[in-house]
């Protein structure tokens, strides 16, 4: 058989094909015995091909675990906390797919993570919107999920209450949309990304999972809603489901690859994190403290401020300890809370930066206080946040913002 070493020794061209293999370019002009070695080798190729067909499947098409890769769908994968899972999950020899539709996520975001893992088979981005159901549904098709992480999702509190329409079209439907896919191709793991503002105000602190969920924004109601779908689909089942309900995220990659780069014309909207930096750069005047009347220390509202380094660590230890026919439901916070006054001082001294503090009335849709019981995640996962020193996570997100004064489109 002609060998492609050979091949490309006789001056004709081969490209590669994936799997160690080549595409060889058939000579021009050639004999017949020429002709006749170039069939019997393709022939080769072929059935060589069809019987390590998931080798050969082409960038858009990667394959399940039968080859010991766990092939993960990471549904807002350009997003600040989906592209932080993706980061991790590819650090963890996991095989990774994007889906995004860009709208609150980067692209820039994604090109550095196949910057970080080029080798093909291990990371895919896919340029979709989960509303398109039948492009959903190509997309399972033409691949096989393990598990799917589902992250995309619109997520301010206060634009939730002045669109609430594109809260519950946007978290329910396009959960739908995935559920669907997910029982059609028999997925077996999801990995839901819910949230404390499910539990709305509870009476009584901390939160725990059973304390009942009152969400009173559309962003917790929809969130609550997604949940409720996903717990009915699972009672007839054999999928492995987890539900995390995360506090309020910051922070972002230790090693300074990724950050929280939210789109400029949503900063109205932005939270807490993200209005701090930008005050900080000097992007905007000065942050405005939304409510001083709450019920709380000092008036202003208490969070519990979870590292995105140890959210996405909750992630991966969700779906390695998912069980078929079961569903876990989890908080992930640090059991901790702190005000808004608290933050904006952790973040004057992140960034080194004496920020100008206006203090405006209540923003609609907030809660007065929330923050975790974090003790059933111990011990079923043998989680707990690590990175609990706020003005660090902070020192860390700080990094990145001075670095990226334009979000990715600086890199
Ligand atoms: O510019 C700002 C932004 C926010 N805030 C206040 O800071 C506190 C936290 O607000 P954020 O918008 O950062 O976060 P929220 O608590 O509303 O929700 C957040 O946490 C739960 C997640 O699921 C949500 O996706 C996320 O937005 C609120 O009291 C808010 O009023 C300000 O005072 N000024």
């Amino acid at each position: 058989m002609l060998s492609f070493s050979r091949a490309r020794s006789q001056g004709r061209n081969t490209r590669p094909l994936g799997g160690g293999m080549e595409y060889l370019e058939p000579k021009r002009k050639s004999n017949v015995m020429g002709k006749i070695i170039l069939v019997v080798s393709l022939t080769a190729l072929c059935i060589f091909m069809l019987k390590h067909a998931s080798s050969f499947t082409s960038p858009t098409a990667f394959s399940r675990s039968e080859d010991g890769v766990t092939h993960v769908l990471v549904t807002g994968g350009a997003g600040y906390i989906g592209s932080h899972a993706a980061l991790r999950l590819l650090k963890d020899s996991y095989r990774v797919t994007i889906v995004d539709n860009l709208s609150r996520g980067n692209l820039g975001a994604v090109k550095v993570l196949q910057g970080l893992f080029p080798e093909p088979g291990r990371l895919q981005f896919i340029y979709a919107d989960l509303g398109d159901a039948k492009a959903v549904d190509k997309i399972f098709s033409e691949n096989a999920f393990d598990a799917v992480m589902h992250f995309a999702a619109v997520a301010y509190v206060g634009e939730s209450t002045l669109d609430p329409l594109k809260y519950y079209h946007n978290i329910t439907s396009n959960t739908l949309v995935v559920l669907e896919a997910v029982a059609r191709h028999k997925v077996k793991k999801l990995i839901y990304s819910s949230t404390c503002a499910t539990y709305g105000e509870p009476d009584k602190m901390p939160i725990v999972e059973v304390t009942p969920q009152v969400p009173i924004n559309p962003y917790g109601k929809a969130k609550k809603m997604a949940e409720d779908m996903i717990l009915d689909f699972s009672k007839n089942s054999d999928m492995a489901v987890m539900i995390l309900r995360y506090f309020n995220v910051i922070g972002s990659d230790p090693e300074g690859r990724l950050g929280e780069a939210p789109k400029p014309e949503l900063r109205e909207h932005g939270r807490i994190s993200g209005a701090c930096f930008d005050a900080a750069r000097g992007v905007i005047p000065g942050l405005q403290v939304k409510g001083t009347d709450y019920k709380t220390g000092d008036g202003t509202c208490v969070r519990d401020y979870i590292d995105v380094t140890d959210l996405v660590d909750a992630h991966v230890k969700a779906l390695e300890k998912a069980k078929p026919r079961n569903v876990g439901i989890y908080n992930v916070g640090t059991g901790k809370g702190r005000s808004v006054k608290e933050f904006v001082e952790a973040c004057k001294k992140a960034t080194g930066v004496d920020i100008k503090v206006d203090f405006l009335p209540r923003r609609p849709g907030d809660y007065a206080e929330v923050y975790s019981d974090p003790a059933k995640i111990l011990r079923d996962l043998n989680w707990s946040a690590r990175y609990t020193n706020l003005q660090e996570s902070l020192e860390v997100a700080w990094k990145w913002q001075k670095t990226h004064p334009h979000g990715y489109a600086s890199s």
